[in-house]
């Protein structure tokens, strides 16, 4: 019974299809108008094939011919000719044929990792502080990353300079005092600006950000809890900016340049960034948690390049230490960078392995306290880094994206980790400057857009 219900379905289904058939190629309209009479037509594609015809290869006439908008000078309204073979060519070959796209990926122009970094952090650092990132159209932009850059330069001579202001002040000797205060003179004009700015916003804009709520308090005599002027305002500012971005840029450059020495370790970062966070978007604050090869990553560009090499303290009062008397105002230097490269704390001391970082970490305060001691890119202690965490995201988004988008080309095969001589802040001698080449990764551009303002 079952068999032959089946065989008349399929019965009717047969006759269907061939009424259907019949009606669309070979029935004629009867409609009762007369149509023109019809080239010969073919089954299924019917008169498509007439739009391969040389005759149908025209758009008819301009609506306006001087308009650049679909006139007579436009491409899509030419005519079929001579000009329209041409540009079609031209279009083909030079703008929309593969070698094009390889070039609008490949621009072959070299960037400057570490100037890029400094840029990024930057403003990141400066939409913390007053709510938006320096101006690149007025030049405050550029000021303000050429004032740091300068401040930087002159950070040997500061040291020098505070390590013998006590003596040298009772001789009315300040050494480099020029130099120091024609960079503070035109830090003082920048932020004069953004202060002003900041007191002519309007009284109803509710979103205070810190240099709001500093000059809040500048302007409270009476109940706030500590007595801040504009100058306290402004040099915050300047140790921030100074304090954040020139060192990611330093831990960026030197990072990269010691992945781009280890393809081993791009290609584990990929696979570790491809598994957490695909090839559709890019890689956010969100994602560092789960990423971590990324951090360890980052921990190993700190500990064999700490930007901050060298950092100075001072005693407060007289102590002993290991049987020795240490006088009061004893100016004490923390050389960082040899406890991270000692044999005795470190295995391979000098190679790069972020693998160290990574395994269950023996657990435990007496870890944890030995770990704070020979772990000390930020420092340690209560004058500790307060910007370690900013710090490890700022480096982490940049060195994520850089390897997540980009092949990173270099003119040698290594690239030269020599130091700069003479930088309190660990620089590298010559800058890494390397031609970004685009992976063939399917990152939407809305989403890129997104990505790259919300991170900025
Ligand atoms: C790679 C990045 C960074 C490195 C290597 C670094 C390193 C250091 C070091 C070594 C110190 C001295 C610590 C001590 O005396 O024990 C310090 C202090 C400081 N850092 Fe950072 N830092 C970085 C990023 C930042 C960021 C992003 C900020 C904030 C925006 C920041 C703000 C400060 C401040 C305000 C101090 C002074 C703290 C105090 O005296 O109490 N740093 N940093």
């Amino acid at each position: 019974m079952i068999d032959n219900f089946q065989e008349y379905l399929i019965l009717i289904i047969i006759c269907l299809f061939s009424l259907l058939c019949y009606s669309l190629f070979f029935k004629k309209p009867k409609d009762g108008f007369e149509l023109p009479p019809s080239p010969p037509t073919l089954p299924i594609i019917k008169h498509l094939h007439l739009l391969l015809s040389v005759n149908f290869s025209f758009r008819g006439t301009t609506p306006i011919d001087e308009s650049l908008l679909v006139g007579s000078f436009g491409f899509f309204t030419a005519p079929y000719g001579d000009y329209w073979k041409f540009m079609k060519k031209v279009m083909v070959t030079k703008l929309l044929g593969p070698q094009a796209l390889e070039r609008s990926r490949v621009k072959n122009e070299r960037v400057d990792i570490g100037k890029e970094t400094m840029k990024f952090a930057k403003n990141i650092i400066c939409k913390m502080i007053m709510g938006r990132s320096c101006n690149e159209e007025n030049g405050e932009a550029e000021r303000v990353s050429d004032l740091v850059a300068e401040s930087t330069a002159l950070t040997m001579k500061i040291f020098v300079a505070n390590m013998f202001h006590k003596p040298l002040k009772k001789l009315g000797i300040s050494l480099f005092r020029k130099e120091i205060m024609s960079v503070s003179c035109r830090f003082d004009e920048v932020l004069e600006r953004i202060l002003e700015e900041h007191e002519n916003k309007k009284d109803d804009d509710q979103d205070m950000d810190l240099m709001d709520v500093l000059l809040e308090t500048c302007r409270d005599e009476t109940t706030a809890e500590c007595r801040i002027t504009r100058n306290h305002i402004k040099s915050l500012f300047v140790d921030l900016v100074i304090a954040g971005s020139d060192t990611s840029r330093h831990a960026t450059q030197w990072t990269m340049a010691e992945i781009i020495n280890n393809p081993n370790v791009v290609e584990r970062l990929r696979e570790e960034n491809g598994a957490v966070v695909g090839e559709t978007r890019l890689v956010q604050e969100k994602d560092l948690q789960n990423l971590p090869y990324l951090q360890a990553t980052v921990k190993e560009g700190l500990r064999l390049h700490p930007p901050g090499a060298l950092f100075a303290r001072s005693s407060r009062e007289g102590c002993k230490i290991r049987g020795f008397y240490i006088p009061v105002n004893t100016p004490l230097v923390v050389n960082a960078y040899a406890v991270m490269r000692d044999p005795d704390s470190w295995e391979d001391p000098n190679e790069f392995k972020p693998e160290r970082f990574l395994g269950s970490p023996r657990s435990g305060q007496e870890h944890e306290r030995e770990h704070a001691l020979k772990y000390i890119p930020f420092g340690s202690g209560r004058r500790g880094c307060p910007g370690s965490n900013l710090d490890c995201t700022i480096v982490g988004i940049a060195i994520g994206v850089m390897v997540q988008c980009f092949d990173w080309k270099i003119n040698s095969d290594k690239i030269d980790m020599e130091e700069a001589p003479r930088a309190l802040v660990l620089t590298m001698a010559r800058p890494l400057m390397c031609i970004p080449v685009a992976r063939t990764c399917r990152l939407q551009v809305p989403d890129l857009e997104m990505s790259l303002n919300s991170q900025t």
